[in-house]
């Protein structure tokens, strides 16, 4: 059964001073799914994203993948265990080509990642596998520009294909759409969809545009003040009245 999740949380909770930003958290993300988790602003979407990914240690609580305790392993030694992450704010080089930053990214989690600097020519793995994904997000045509060149929208694809490139099985995804041009939004989309289907991922989804999530998500966890105020299908979520009160009956009213 547990091979079914490929990531846990066990009554993870995290505080800062006296805040509670993750409280009492325990979720099972489902291997191949896309589960999503929303919230109002402050909710602790984001420092769970954090404590999934090794940013931040919780203060207590665990967090298993693929039934492997890593709740203390630091960010680098998760995105060897195959879990990616991206952020809210672009980890992308400007001045380097599109090609140098998603060669450099699938190096990074490499067995080269020492040797980081090294003459480009010396790892052409790296090279084919940055070709292959650019090619996923459709973005061969660019390769050879500076990334900080690209338009908004080619940069947050950019951003996915450096998360593909060392070929996580789950991807931890910090609102991919945020800043967009509401009509670029279903292109990305229409990507993670194909991401996840075809690449065989795990996809988890912090998000605030209600229209993306409730499209896309197999699993959507609301979370409150910290705490996980309810989880199921779409549909549940967006007949559940308290999430009504507490969240949704806001985001549309708006
Ligand atoms: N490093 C930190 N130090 C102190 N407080 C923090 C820190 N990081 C987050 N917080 C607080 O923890 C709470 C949860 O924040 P978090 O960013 O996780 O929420 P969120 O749901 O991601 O919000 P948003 O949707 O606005 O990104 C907030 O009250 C925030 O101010």
């Amino acid at each position: 059964m547990t091979e079914r999740i490929i990531l846990q949380t066990e009554h993870l909770r995290r505080t800062f001073g006296g805040l509670v930003a993750v409280d009492d958290v325990s979720l099972q993300v489902r291997r191949g799914t896309l589960h999503s988790i929303i919230g109002p602003n402050g909710a602790g979407k984001t420092t769970l994203f954090n404590l999934m990914s090794g940013v931040l240690p919780p203060t207590s609580g665990r967090i298993l993948f693929e039934g492997r305790d890593i709740t203390n392993v630091p960010a680098h030694g998760i995105a060897h265990l195959g879990i990616g992450r991206s952020f809210q704010i672009t980890n992308i080089f400007p001045s380097l080509t599109v090609l140098e930053n998603v060669r450099l990214a699938a190096q990074a989690v490499g067995k080269h990642n020492f040797t980081f600097w090294r003459d480009y020519r010396a790892f052409p793995e790296y090279i084919e596998r940055a070709w292959e994904v650019l090619a996923m997000v459709g973005l061969q045509k660019r390769a050879h520009l500076p990334a900080g060149t690209l338009a908004h929208g080619d940069k947050r694809k950019l951003e996915l294909a450096m998360i593909l490139a060392p070929n996580p099985r789950l991807l931890l995804l910090d609102e991919p759409t945020a800043g967009m041009a509401s009509e670029q939004v279903p292109e990305l989309m229409a990507l993670i969809e194909r991401i996840r289907a075809v690449g065989d991922k795990t996809i988890v989804l912090v998000e605030h545009n209600m229209h993306v999530v409730m499209a896309a998500s197999d699993v959507i966890t609301v979370m409150v003040q910290g705490r996980v105020l309810a989880e199921g299908a779409p549909a549940e979520i967006r007949a559940d009245e308290r999430v009504q009160r507490a969240y949704l009956g806001q985001l549309y009213e708006e």
